[in-house]
């Protein structure tokens, strides 16, 4: 599944693209005075391979959440409980995510692809539905938590491949369901720390620029976060040429799951919205299986973890927002979600000088 995944991937149709960008400078406004918007939209043609593409909707979050061995030496201040407590409350709609998937009319799933406690809530049962108002769970859990990664490899080659076809199935049971875009959600308290390894073994980067303060951690947990970071690097040796290897390694379940979201989206010619620290970590995953998955994927906002612009750098992404945000769990990609809507919209719905009698220079 996950190799035919990948060689369904395919790069985009130039002619979409051609036909885009002849629009754009047929349409009432000055040439390239939507910035970023008209470089998105003929992005998007050509995933699309139609012009105009698709509007973007409905627009669906999944939030994988996992739990993380590397908690055990001290790198973020909350407790692993936390984790299954707010899937609880994304059950119950109280999280940002909730309030901000309200406002932009998307769904929310939640994937549970191995959280260490027990959960209060029970799979959601039937098929996937995409109803604002209904968050979902659904139980995929590979293993409670990862191994530390400080320690041994954090799961086995197996583990990463299951939780990767997790997200495959899950990008599939959306797209089916009818969604237009799929926004990357995270949540597993420590997450961050193999995110910045990840980060790290994919570009190249030292430690202390791929790695932040997460959730808040102070100084001397700080130090503790970029030596767990260094040191993995430097017992794993990840190899990134094989991103099934890096992700068993010093990966969590939910960014091997995120890495196969991006390449179920990828492999349907449907956008993926980036979040943050912890997507785009698995973005790099996700493209070193498959280089043109990239195009299938918008950066929702640049996370204030330093790590993000590293791992966007490599990736040749710009993001669409940058306010400061380092929550995770979608919130971020949730706010960019009417940008990538404006974009596509304005190639469907505005005149050109021909058609509005409008003069050109
Ligand atoms: C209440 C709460 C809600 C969250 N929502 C997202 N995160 C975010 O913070 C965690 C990663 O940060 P670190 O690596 O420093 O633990 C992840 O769960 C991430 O989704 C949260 C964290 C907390 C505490
Ligand atoms: O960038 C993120 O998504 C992020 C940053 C800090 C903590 N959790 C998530």
């Amino acid at each position: 599944m996950l190799e035919t995944t990948i060689a369904a991937i395919r790069p985009l149709d130039e002619s979409a693209m051609t036909a885009a960008r002849e629009l754009h400078g047929r349409l009432t406004k000055p040439a390239g005075s939507l910035g970023a918007l008209e470089e998105l939209s003929v992005r998007l043609a050509g995933l699309a391979g139609a012009c105009p593409p698709p509007l973007p909707e409905p627009a669906a979050v999944a939030i994988f959440a996992g739990d993380h061995g590397v908690h055990a030496q001290g790198v973020t201040p909350w407790p692993q409980e936390v984790t299954g407590q707010m899937i609880a409350n994304f059950l119950a709609g109280g999280a940002v995510v909730n309030a901000f998937a309200r406002q932009a009319g998307a769904s929310v799933t939640v994937v549970d692809v191995g959280v260490a406690t027990p959960l209060p809530a029970a799979e959601t049962p039937g098929p996937a539905v995409l109803d604002p108002h209904s968050p979902r769970l659904v139980s995929a859990s590979v293993r409670p938590g990862t191994r530390d990664l400080a320690v041994t490899a954090a799961l086995t080659r197996d583990e990463a491949r299951t939780a990767v076809q997790t997200g495959i199935r899950i990008a599939d049971e959306l797209i089916d369901a009818g969604a237009g875009i799929l926004l990357t959600g995270d949540m597993g308290i420590g997450n961050t720390t193999p995110a910045a390894v990840l980060i790290a073994a994919f570009t190249g980067a030292d430690p202390l620029d791929s790695t932040g303060r997460g959730t808040g951690v102070d100084d001397p947990t700080y130090a503790r976060k970029v030596a767990v970071v260094r040191a993995a690097l430097a017992r794993h040796t990840p190899d990134p040429a094989d991103p099934l290897g890096v992700l068993a390694a010093v990966g969590g379940l939910e960014h091997a799951a995120l890495a196969g979201l991006i390449l179920g989206a990828a492999a349907r010619r449907t956008p993926v919205l980036l979040d943050g620290v912890i997507a785009v970590s698995a973005a790099l995953a996700a493209a070193a299986f498959a280089p043109a998955a990239v195009g299938a994927m918008v950066a929702g906002h640049r996370s204030a973890e330093p790590g993000a612009t590293v791992a966007l750098r490599h990736l040749g992404l710009d993001p669409l927002i940058d306010l400061g945000l380092r929550l995770g769990e979608g919130t971020g990609a949730l706010l960019a979600l009417p940008v990538v809507t404006g974009a596509v919209r304005v190639l469907h719905e505005v005149a050109t000088f021909d058609s509005a009698g409008v003069a050109e220079k």
